[in-house]
């Protein structure tokens, strides 16, 4: 059985660059999917799949209907526990640690359990920290929390630390979906300098000048969404 977070971890300790694909399910049209897929660059090592607000069975299509057409790991990176479907390959399980909202932070994990206790999905402990991206974003409005501002650099590092203390396998930096500026190269660089576990940063990245830049300051995987999205 293929162990999706030690393939995770083992590119990043070797410096091999991942990039993961956003599907939102609920922009996703299954029938486009194979159209979809051609789109989307060689360098791509992941599906994630998963949005703010999603409609309840409409994850598992989405899921399934990429699974037909490609050998890419698809792993879900939920809104909410409803999201949750087995025949993903792996499960972001998510924590808001940059919020103070309860729900965020265990409430929806514990829901997920029913779910998740008996299934075959690689669950995958990762911090998810929320990073002011210069507009409001879906995931602001739904949690109710606040994005950290980029200039708090300390803090920002500070609680990626503590998610690697709490025993989190990864760190999610996120500017929000369809943010008008990524974060920083200062925040990556400090945050990667910090830890020891894989970085993730995700949020407001179109441009390959941008994801080299992500990169280069010490993104171990880049998410990108939006500018795949057709509409
Ligand atoms: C682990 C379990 C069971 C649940 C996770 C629940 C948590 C803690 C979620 C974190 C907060 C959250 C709401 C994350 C959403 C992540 C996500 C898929 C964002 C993408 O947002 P879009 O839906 O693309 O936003 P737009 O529609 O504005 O583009
Ligand atoms: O849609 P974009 O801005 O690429 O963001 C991707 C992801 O980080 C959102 O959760
Ligand atoms: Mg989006």
């Amino acid at each position: 059985m293929r162990k999706f977070y030690t393939e995770i971890s083992l590119a990043a300790t070797n410096g091999k660059k991942q990039l993961a694909i956003l599907v939102d399910p609920d922009k996703f049209i299954e029938a486009e999917t194979g159209f979809y897929l051609k789109k989307l660059p060689k360098e791509t090592t992941h599906i994630f799949v998963g949005g703010s607000t999603v409609d309840k069975s409409k994850t598992e299509k989405t899921v399934h209907a990429i699974k037909v057409e490609t050998d890419l790991p698809v792993i879900l990176f939920p809104g909410d526990y409803s999201q949750i479907t087995e025949i993903a390959d792996a499960l972001l399980f998510l924590s808001l640690i940059s919020g103070r909202n309860p729900e965020y932070l265990i409430e929806q994990q514990v829901k997920s359990v029913e779910k998740l206790k008996n299934s075959k999905l690689e669950i995958i402990p990762t911090a998810y920290i929320l990073i002011d991206g210069g507009k409001e974003c879906a995931v602001q409005r739904v949690s109710g929390t606040k994005p950290i501002p980029q200039s708090q650099v300390e803090t920002i590092v500070n609680t990626a630390l503590a998610g690697e203390f709490s025993g989190k396998k990864l760190i999610y930096l996120e500017a929000g979906s369809g943010a008008d500026f990524p974060v920083s190269e200062e925040i990556i660089a400090e945050a990667k300098k910090a830890l020891t576990i894989p970085l993730i940063v995700g949020g407001g990245i179109r441009s390959l000048e941008q994801q080299n830049k992500a990169y280069k300051a010490g993104a171990d995987m880049i998410v990108m969404g939006t500018h795949f999205e057709t509409n």
